[in-house]
């Protein structure tokens, strides 16, 4: 698919902050992306689904420059990943990954921006905060063997989003909260996307997230991974769960999954 039949808008096209064009990527026989294009405009909120092993993880893998294998362009603000991409660029990981020896506030802290020192009481009070946005207050000082799974998880995000940066790569960051803290999460979520003006790109098995967060959700399909299709999702915002506008984005990306 053309990377101008998945642009919402003029901005998607013209000048997008995250490209992928012709995007192949191999792990030897293996080819987990097959010519993907993609184009996310400054301050668009897009959603990649897909069933398991079709390379959504490897395709955000590829915007932060964690993968440099690839045969195609991916371009972060213009500029080439496999040249630096943008430093603006926060990524939340399905694993939480944190650090075994900190406990929450020093794993949180990590992602502040590096000039900042954290012992300067605004940075503590900014970390606080995000301890206190992700539910996870009375915790700051228990270490990651004493968190649950999805505590673990919301540290992750915190720390994701103390860098406050312009883009924000989320590779399931949900996926292990119970439902009434998921909601909570994605509204959060929605929160600072709006704030911040962040563009959001966000890997989730979940057809209910995707729909709800997304301006734009990109099916994926197979192996090895190719755009299916690319839904939009023209429901107001903010958002009410119930609305028919989503149900029907939902019934159009379930269908393309073969669902
Ligand atoms: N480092 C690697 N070495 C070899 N194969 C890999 C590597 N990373 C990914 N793959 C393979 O590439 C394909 C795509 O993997 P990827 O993790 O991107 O899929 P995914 O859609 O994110 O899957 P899931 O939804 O299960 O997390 C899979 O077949 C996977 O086995």
């Amino acid at each position: 698919m053309d990377a101008a039949e998945t642009g919402r808008g003029p901005d998607s096209t013209a000048d997008p902050t995250l490209a992928v064009r012709g995007l192949t990527v191999r792990y030897g026989e293996t080819v987990a992306l097959d010519g993907v294009d993609l184009a996310v405009g400054d301050g668009e909120f897009v959603a990649v689904v897909g069933p398991s092993g079709c390379g959504k993880s490897t395709l955000l893998r590829v915007l932060s420059g964690l993968e440099g294998r690839f045969e195609g362009d991916a371009t972060v603000d213009g500029t080439d990943v496999r040249e630096g991409g943008s430093d603006d660029v926060g990524m939340v990981f399905q694993e939480p990954r944190l650090l075994a020896w900190g406990d929450v506030r020093e794993n949180v802290a990590i992602g502040l921006p590096a000039d900042v020192d954290r012992d300067d009481p605004a940075a503590r009070d900014r970390v606080d905060d995000l301890i206190e946005t992700v539910g996870l207050d009375g915790f700051e000082e228990s270490r990651p063997d004493e968190l649950s799974g999805g505590m673990a998880q919301r540290v992750s995000l915190a720390r994701g989003l103390a860098y406050d940066p312009a883009v924000l790569l989320l590779d399931e960051p949900f996926s292990a909260l119970d439902r009434l803290t998921k909601h909570e999460q994605q509204d959060h979520l929605l929160d600072v996307w709006a704030d911040r003006g962040t563009t959001v790109a966000l890997v989730t098995h979940d057809v209910e997230e995707a729909a709800y967060l997304a301006d734009r959700v990109v099916v994926l399909g197979g192996r090895p991974g190719t755009v299916e299709t690319v839904v939009d999702v023209d429901a107001d915002r903010p958002r009410d769960r119930t609305d028919e506008a989503l149900l029907a984005a939902r019934r159009e990306i379930t269908d393309a999954l073969g669902l």
